[in-house]
């Protein structure tokens, strides 16, 4: 039986340990409020996957093991190279477990702030428009992802990932409760496609802000600090909802090409 302390203090599961006598996990290579993520070996297939575990205290509360399940379902629906593609989803010891294919790429946090990667106006529109297009996918299927964020978005140089349907939702459904203890703005958390298109801003920002360099300690505005093509300033203030808002991912791609087609 567990006990309070042993699932407010979960251990995770030992590297070697066999889940479903097919996947053996290597190491864990995350630990976030909602669950334990592994890196493993998939001994049917010999491929590289990523086990997720939903935490012990989460296992009790329907909502939350329902958006697990929910998170494999939009996995199980999606066939895009950008996107892991899902290998299984079931439960062992009352545990649920989701596995999926791992992208063997470092994020945009990594790449930022430990590679000291800069990323000027035309390489980030460039990958912001691979970004969008893989958005642009699931928008179609009426799903939002809701945590664009860097660490959720890969490069390998050449391709763009998408990663964590965690918070993912279906445009139209019940919004859920706020995340306890998580202080954000609630445009990143809106049940609307806006609310990856402010994500996209934000992320737009990141890669424009590894080039710059601050002249004075005195902290200004994004707008005063970086410089940037008129276009590019204004898709971002669409973005960031500043200005009219998007309201479709037609409107922004053909704003990012005008930003490039200035190259
Ligand atoms: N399919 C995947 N391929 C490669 N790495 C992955 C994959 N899925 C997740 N990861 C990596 O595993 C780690 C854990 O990811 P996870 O999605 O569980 O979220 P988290 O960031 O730890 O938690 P939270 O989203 O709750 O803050 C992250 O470093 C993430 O980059």
């Amino acid at each position: 039986m567990d006990t309070i302390f042993s699932v407010l203090f979960e251990r995770p599961l030992k590297p070697d340990t066999l889940v479903r006598g097919r996947f053996k996990l290597n190491s864990l290579i995350g630990k976030g409020s909602y669950g334990l993520t592994y890196k493993a070996k998939d001994l049917q297939t010999g491929s590289i996957v990523v086990v997720k575990q939903l935490r012990k205290r989460k296992r009790h509360k329907s909502e939350e093991v329902q958006y697990f399940l929910q998170e494999a379902g939009f996995l199980q629906q999606f066939n895009h190279p950008s996107i892991p593609q899902f290998v299984a989803a079931f439960e062992e010891d009352g545990v649920p477990f989701l596995v999926m294919d791992f992208i063997d790429a470092p994020n945009f946090e990594e790449l930022i702030f430990n590679k000291n990667k800069v990323y000027t106006e035309k390489e980030t529109f460039l990958i912001l428009l691979d970004v969008i297009n893989v958005v642009q996918y699931f928008h179609q299927q009426g799903i939002v992802h809701r945590d664009l964020r860097i660490p959720n978005i890969l490069w390998d140089g050449t391709s763009i990932y998408i990663i964590d349907f965690g918070l993912a939702r279906l445009l139209g459904s019940k919004p859920s409760s706020p995340r306890k203890g998580k202080k954000e703005h609630p445009l990143f958390r809106e049940l609307s496609v806006r609310s990856d298109f402010f994500a996209l801003g934000h992320f737009a920002l990141f890669l424009l802000y590894s080039t710059f360099e601050p002249a004075s300690k005195k902290e200004k505005s994004w707008e005063e600090e970086l410089v940037l093509s008129p276009v590019a300033r204004q898709t971002i203030r669409r973005l960031l909802q500043l200005d009219q808002p998007y309201e479709t991912i037609t409107e922004l791609i053909i704003d990012a090409e005008r930003v490039l087609s200035g190259y």
